[in-house]
């Protein structure tokens, strides 16, 4: 196999989506054959119908190569195939059987599965057979002649597969770039343990917000978490252990939200929730509702007797101090709940603000 080949599919084999779609072509192809075999038959054109019975086996061949992971050979078995069925069907009865269709199909193919330089070269010699083909016809007559209403629904057939293949193979094409964006968006906005937003989602959130309310926002509140003693949990249960329990108190912060709040892990131990339109009173609420929930989790089918609580840093956005500031007080006040002894809420004063990162009003 030429370097380049062995490099195409290595590289397809990371595509498994691209595998299953020629698994699901070798099926429909060789259903489509099926079809080919009775219509020649009836059309009394018995070696025709029996070619279609070799390229039922050749894809019967082929999707069972696939199966075991034998691409190249499948691969190549699809590719003689079409070529020779192609030739075969207008040398026999015409080119207007519409046979050549069925050599546009290979054009997505080739791109899908190759690096861009093979598959420009492979489809010029694509286009060069495609012409020769039409050229051989225009100075000889078919072998097998059908006659001329036979040969109109062998056309009307042939276009109506290929019609409806490229209507398929796009859609699913779509469908499976859709998916894998999807994907990639959500694993660059999603901490792969919890689940939850990372921090630089976080922090587009918040400033996407603070912008649509033009940076005056109305309540905006921030609590800071930190679990307690985390790395004693490692230390002494290990560090699995020590991530289920990051897992279930995500789960539990992700539950207690509301449909406004952006909930999100900050960093290690460390939780961030943003709470719109909600004042002093409400977001301390919250913050102890959220505290004595954690404190009350049951662990006895993680760990029997393992204590976890966390300490609650709350601050209200000033209309004056970025977002940043704003989590510098929430920080503040949680390692004040920190050195009062754990397990508690802790909210910033506005003193706590930082003269030096006020935003000045624009004059
Ligand atoms: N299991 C696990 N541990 C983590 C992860 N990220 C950070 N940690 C651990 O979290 C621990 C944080 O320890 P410290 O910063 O000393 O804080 P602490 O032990 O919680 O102490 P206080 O915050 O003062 O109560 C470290 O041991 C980190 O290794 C993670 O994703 N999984």
């Amino acid at each position: 196999m030429p370097d380049n080949n062995k490099a195409d599919i290595h590289r397809s084999e990371q595509r498994p989506e691209f595998w299953d779609l020629s698994m699901r072509c070798c099926q429909l192809a060789a259903t489509v054959d099926i079809c080919f075999f009775a219509i020649f038959l009836w059309l009394g054109s018995p070696i025709l119908a029996w070619i279609n019975v070799i390229s039922v086996g050749m894809y019967a061949y082929a999707y069972r190569a696939f199966r075991q992971r034998r691409n190249y050979l499948a691969v190549m078995l699809i590719r003689i195939e079409v070529l020779v069925h192609a030739a075969l069907g207008v040398v026999l009865i015409g080119w207007d059987s519409g046979f050549h269709y069925f050599l546009l199909m290979f054009i997505p193919a080739l791109f899908a599965s190759m690096h861009l330089r093979s598959a420009w070269i492979l489809a010029i010699c694509l286009w060069a057979y495609y012409v020769g083909l039409y050229v051989l016809m225009t100075f000889i007559d078919p072998l097998q002649p059908v006659s001329d209403i036979a040969l109109l629904y062998v056309n009307i057939f042939n276009f109506t597969v290929v019609f409806l293949m490229f209507a398929y193979l796009t859609m699913y094409y779509v469908v499976t770039v859709t998916r894998a964006h999807r994907r990639l968006a959500r694993m660059a906005t999603t901490d792969p343990l919890t689940g939850l937003f990372n921090r630089r989602h976080m922090v587009e959130l918040t400033e996407k917000l603070l912008a649509r309310e033009q940076r005056q926002p109305r309540n905006l509140a921030l609590m800071l978490m930190d679990l307690d003693h985390f790395k004693d949990i490692n230390d002494q249960y290990g560090h699995e252990l020590g991530d289920r329990v990051l897992e279930r108190v995500a789960d539990l912060l992700r539950k207690q939200g509301r449909e406004q709040d952006f909930v999100g892990r900050w960093g290690g131990e460390e939780f961030l929730v943003v709470l719109p339109e909600t004042d002093p009173v409400q977001a301390r609420t919250a913050a102890e509702r959220i505290r004595a929930a954690v404190e009350t989790l049951d662990w006895t089918d993680v760990q029997p007797g393992l204590k976890v609580t966390l300490c609650v840093g709350i601050s209200q956005l000033n209309e004056l101090e970025t977002f940043s500031s704003a989590i510098a007080r929430a920080d503040g006040a949680l390692y004040r709940g920190k050195a009062h002894g754990r397990n508690r809420v802790e909210q910033a004063e506005l003193e706590d603000l930082d003269p030096m990162v006020v935003e000045q009003p624009a004059s």
